[in-house]
């Protein structure tokens, strides 16, 4: 009996009860090859000073530009967002998952929904260690309450204000990019993205981290990311020049990452970082991950003004690209490569 009943049970199971009960983790979150935990630290990550972004210094604009088109991503510093509402955001995450199952279970993502608290999808064949809960945030009129959680307390009030203080960050670095490419309207990229998805991961410890993973290779399928990592316990990891790269953690710091979107929108002059996540045997890791994209109406392509005859139209026309980033996601597939021109 016992033995008919255990797949579908563990099928349920998230990652954080697996953590606390099974010694192995089941087959189906184990991946073919081994996977290099303790990659070396990416120590010449771009670093990008917001603050002297927004007096427009040549300098640091030169830098954004050539971290966008080096690394996809940046460590953004001087942003503006104290570190005590990091903090407090990231603390709330914690412990927002460390309730009774019960009490998180009120907010399980339901039917077709991509927001709620879930496990790894059961639609994809490979399972990820790591449960998370996921919001939209803006636009306002479309957030779904009866997911926000009401305990930890000031949970949704916390996430509200650090909603609004990570879109003025993005305006400031939006309009920033807009700059480097010397584009006539410095608002285009502002226009277009407009909605913001908060994502919280947790990567509870697992007995076999050079076999499991927390998230799978991937580039989100944003228009742009920004991502609060854990204060300690690295994890993620960036694919640079083929060698896998682990980000070191950098407290005051928000990882700025290009999403598929923006590397249409730019033509391909910014491409989409490549990144995964790797998990540890005896700490947990946590992360807030804010995802801003066109709302799925949006018409995206290329800009009229980075299309020339040397750099032709290198992407087809799309609407609700998020919707094929997930499709094709879950077959391992990359959904911008069915737009290539
Ligand atoms: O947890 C992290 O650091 C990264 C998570 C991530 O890549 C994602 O949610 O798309
Ligand atoms: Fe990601």
């Amino acid at each position: 009996m016992s033995a008919i009943r255990e797949p579908a049970a563990i099928c349920l199971r998230t990652a954080q009860q697996l953590s606390e009960t099974s010694e192995e983790p089941p087959e189906s979150y184990i991946w073919t090859s081994n996977i290099e935990v303790d990659a070396p630290l990416a120590t010449e990550i771009p670093v990008v000073d917001v603050s002297r972004l927004v007096s427009s210094a040549d300098a640091e604009l030169a830098a954004l530009h050539s971290a966008l088109t080096t690394w996809g991503c940046f460590q953004a510093v001087n942003h503006g967002i104290e570190s005590a509402s990091l903090d407090e955001m990231l603390r709330l995450a914690r412990e927002f998952f460390h309730q009774p199952m019960l009490e998180k279970q009120r907010y399980t993502r339901q039917g077709n929904d991509v927001e709620g608290y879930s496990s790894s999808p059961s639609v994809i064949q490979q399972h990820e260690w790591t449960d998370k809960l996921r919001l939209l945030v803006a636009p306002e009129d479309g957030r779904k309450l009866k997911y926000w959680p009401q305990n930890p307390e000031p949970f949704r009030k916390v996430l509200e204000e650090y909603s609004a203080k990570i879109r003025q960050v993005e305006e400031q670095i939006l309009r920033s990019i807009a700059k480097t490419l010397s584009l006539t309207d410095e608002d285009c990229f502002l226009r277009k993205i407009t909605t913001m998805s908060a994502q919280f991961n947790y990567y509870p410890p697992c007995s076999k981290p050079d076999r499991v993973f927390g998230m799978r290779p991937h580039r989100d399928g944003t228009g742009v990311t920004l991502l609060l990592q854990d204060r300690e316990v690295r994890g993620l990891q960036l694919l640079q020049d083929n060698q896998w790269l682990s980000v070191p953690t950098m407290p005051q710091a928000l990882l700025f990452l290009v999403g598929d979107q923006l590397e249409i929108m730019s033509n391909e002059i910014f491409k989409s970082a490549m990144h995964r996540v790797v998990i540890n045997s005896e700490a947990e890791r946590n992360s807030v991950v804010m995802f801003c994209s066109p709302d799925i109406a949006e018409e995206i392509e290329p800009l009229d003004q980075l299309v020339d005859e040397e750099r032709p139209k290198m992407f087809k026309k799309v609407t609700n690209y998020a919707g094929s980033f997930f499709n094709y996601y879950h077959q391992g597939k990359r959904a911008i490569d069915t737009l290539r021109i």
